[in-house]
Formats: C-alpha cells, sequence, structure tokens
C-alpha cells in the first residue's frame, strides 16, 4: 500500500536524514517508526504526503508513484495528524472535524453529521463537546478530535506523527487503547511515528527500529522484543525486553489450568464430595447459562446449593488478552487467579491463569524466540563461503 523505494533525502546542508530506505506498509497495516530524536521518522513521513520531496527513490502508494500525482489531491487521501494538533481555534469542534468533508465539497448538514459520527468513533460526545472551542477541552480530547478530523474524509492512509506525544502518561495510555481499538474497525494503513519503544510495541503491527538514517529492524513486536537484529536494536529496546514482552504476548488456551467447574444449582454435600473425591481446594463456579459467577472453597460448602456459599469473582479476560493484561488484573484485584474466557462476546469459561501458569506462557514465547533465532543461525551458518 506504502512503498518506499531506496529513498533517501539529503537536505541542503549535506545531513542525510534518510538513507536508501526500502520498506513496505501493507493494507491495513499500522507500522511503527521509533528511535532517538533526530534518526530520520519525520521525514520519513513527510515525504508520504510530499511535504518534503525525497532526494533519491520513489514512494508508492497503492501502486501510484507519488511523485506523479498532485499534492493537494494526494493529501487529500492521506489523513494526518501531529502532536500540535493545528485546531482552528476559531471554529467549534464540530466544525473543525467537518472542515475537511466541507472542503470535499460535502453539504454543510451532511458534513456535520459525520463529524458528529467521527466524534463518537474517537469517544467523545457530539452534544456535550461539539459546540465548545478547541481551548474548552483537554489535552487528550484535543488529540481525539485531531484523530476524528484526520479520519473525516474517510481517507485510506493515516500519519501519525507523535499524535499522543503532549499528554501525560495515564491519558495517554487511554488514548492508545482507544485508538487500537478504533483502527480494528477501521483498518487504515497506518504510519505511527514515536520516540517511545513502549508505544510502538503497544501500537505496531511491525516495528521499523531505525538508527541514524536507517531502518535497523523491521519485524513484529514479540521478535523485535525477543530476538534483536543488532546490539543497537537490543540497546534500545532496554534491559527490561521481558517485562516489555509480556504486552505483547497473548494468552492462549493452553496456557490455562483446568480447576473443577461447579453450577450454583449444584447441591453443595455433592460438589464438596466431589472436590475432596478430586483432591482440590476449590472450584470456578458457573450458572445456570454457563457464565462465570465467581467460585468457592471446599471447606466452605456445607448445606444447601452451591448458590450459598459461591463468592463473586469479577476478575475475568478473554482469551487473546496480553500477559501484561493478566498480570495487571491480577494485581488490581489481589487475586492468585483469573478466569479467562472466550472473547468476542461469548463469555464461555476457559479456564483460569494462576502466577505459575503466566510464568509458563512467558518462558514459551521466549522458548519459541530463542528457536527462531537458533534456526536463522543455522541457515546462517548453511550459507557456503568463499
Ligand atoms: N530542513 C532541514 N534541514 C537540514 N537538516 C534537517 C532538516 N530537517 C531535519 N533535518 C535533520 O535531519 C535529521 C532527521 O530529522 P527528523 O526530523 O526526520 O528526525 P526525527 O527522527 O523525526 O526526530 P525527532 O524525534 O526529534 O522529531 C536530523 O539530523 C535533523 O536535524
Amino acid at each position: 500500500m506504502i512503498r518506499f523505494e531506496h529513498v533517501t533525502k539529503r537536505y541542503p546542508d549535506g545531513t542525510t536524514a534518510v538513507d536508501d530506505l526500502s520498506f513496505e506498509v501493507a493494507e491495513g497495516e499500522l507500522v511503527t517508526l521509533v528511535g532517538p530524536s533526530g534518526c530520520g521518522k519525520t521525514t520519513t513521513m513527510k515525504m508520504v504526503n510530499r511535504l518534503i520531496e525525497p532526494s533519491e527513490g520513489r514512494i508508492l502508494l497503492g501502486g501510484e508513484d507519488i511523485a506523479t500525482l498532485d499534492p493537494v489531491e494526494l493529501r487529500r487521501r492521506i489523513g494526518y495528524v501531529i502532536q500540535q494538533v493545528g485546531l482552528f481555534p476559531h471554529k467549534t469542534v464540530l466544525e473543525n472535524t467537518a472542515t475537511v468533508p466541507r472542503l470535499l465539497g460535502g453539504q454543510r448538514r451532511a458534513a456535520r453529521e459525520r463529524a458528529a459520527e467521527l466524534l463518537d468513533l474517537v469517544g467523545l460526545d457530539p452534544a456535550v463537546h461539539g459546540d465548545r472551542y478547541p481551548d474548552q477541552l483537554s489535552g487528550g480530547q484535543r488529540q481525539r478530535v485531531g484523530v476524528a478530523r484526520a479520519l473525516a474524509a474517510d481517507p485510506p492512509v493515516l500519519l501519525m506523527d507523535e499524535p499522543f506525544g503532549a499528554v501525560d502518561p495515564v491519558v495517554r495510555e487511554r488514548l492508545q487503547s482507544e485508538f487500537l481499538r478504533l483502527q480494528q474497525r477501521v483498518r487504515k494503513t497506518v504510519l505511527f511515528v514515536t520516540h517511545d519503544i513502549e508505544e510502538a510495541v503497544r501500537l505496531g503491527d511491525r516495528i521499523a527500529v531505525y538508527g541514524s538514517g536507517r531502518i535497523e529492524q523491521l519485524d513484529t513486536p514479540a521478535t523485535v522484543l525477543g530476538a534483536p537484529a543488532t546490539s543497537y536494536v537490543a540497546d534500545f529496546v532496554g534491559a527490561d525486553r521481558g517485562l516489555k514482552r509480556l504486552s505483547v504476548t497473548p494468552i492462549e488456551p493452553d496456557d490455562l489450568e483446568q480447576p473443577p467447574v461447579v453450577r450454583l444449582d449444584d447441591p453443595a454435600g455433592a460438589a464438596a464430595a466431589r472436590l475432596r473425591g478430586e483432591g482440590a481446594r476449590w472450584a470456578v463456579v458457573l450458572d445456570a447459562d454457563g457464565l462465570l459467577h465467581g467460585w468457592v472453597a471446599a471447606e466452605t460448602l456445607g448445606d444447601g446449593a452451591v448458590r450459598d456459599h459461591a463468592r463473586r469473582m469479577d476478575a475475568w479476560l478473554p482469551v487473546g488478552a496480553t500477559l501484561k493484561q493478566a498480570f495487571s488484573v491480577m494485581l488490581q484485584h489481589d487475586a492468585g487467579w483469573i478466569a479467562v474466557l472466550d472473547g468476542a462476546g461469548g463469555n464461555r469459561f476457559r479456564g483460569v491463569l494462576t502466577p505459575a501458569r503466566l510464568h509458563a506462557a512467558l518462558r514459551r514465547s521466549i522458548d519459541a524466540d530463542a528457536r527462531d533465532v537458533a534456526r536463522a543461525e543455522v541457515e546462517l551458518d548453511s550459507v557456503p563461503t568463499v
């Protein structure tokens, strides 16, 4: 979808900001460009919407060489979100968001309806925030308006340059989650610049780690963290990359422990006998529809039904959530285990994750990468030398 072919940018003063860059961002893919200040990320991005022209090489968008396109026409196909959002201060939030559809010749009413939909999509209530002016919003809210405005012309491509850089870490994390959810719905082709490796890991389908003017490694977050291609990348992603892996390793059904399961309406005596027989100290409790209710300790089971003794357990996660989320939910609920349910609204109970299982899952993912690296080394070794 976006393809860089041997792109170099040399500024008039002789600085080579980007040096012979070749890579591709697939349709619907989000690639984060990450690296230290001055390594050429912004230059790379601005060449895509022709705010900067390359010195050599070419960039293709949907197969077309962008040098042959009218820049204004090109920019209509590309949403652009930057840190200093650049909203019009004298226009309301709704008017700001509706600007581009209006410029494209849309009717006022249709443009405003579309703008309201977009504000809703980025988590702002048009009825509450639509008529405010930018200086009546928080920094995080302004960023959301920036994203809504970039989406207004429904461009297939989004360029985002440190869009969440100016907000505090808590708001930033929330904006990231919301943006991820949004991207799952709209599936734009996105180039996202950040100098924050955590953000790059969290958002990117793939990460491009920049050295000076060059990409040192372009791969999935798990591979960049697990098998850094060079010592530069290893240094950049940091010594705590094992911890960062938690945020990119999903919970898989095989990671789960299967404790005994009882139903709310089961007779307590029978449940107690069963748990004794299995040597189990507790069981997960499901309701009549098979949905998670909570848990019950074997020693508390007396008369009546399981429901008379069961305790509620609200901490759960869907299959596919990350180990970091699991760890965080465990800490938040001070729980020794958390239930894992089918995602996608199914909510069927799949098993539980314990700290021991979490550790095993982390090991599994590290070992898998170690095998990949070993395999790559064997392949390298088998290349004949002359
Ligand atoms: N107009 C210019 N003239 C000369 N050199 C420039 C110009 N713009 C950028 N540079 C240089 O090109 C290099 C890459 O700059 P660029 O803005 O792409 O980096 P970056 O990775 O986006 O940095 P940051 O994270 O600080 O924004 C830097 O050394 C910068 O000083």
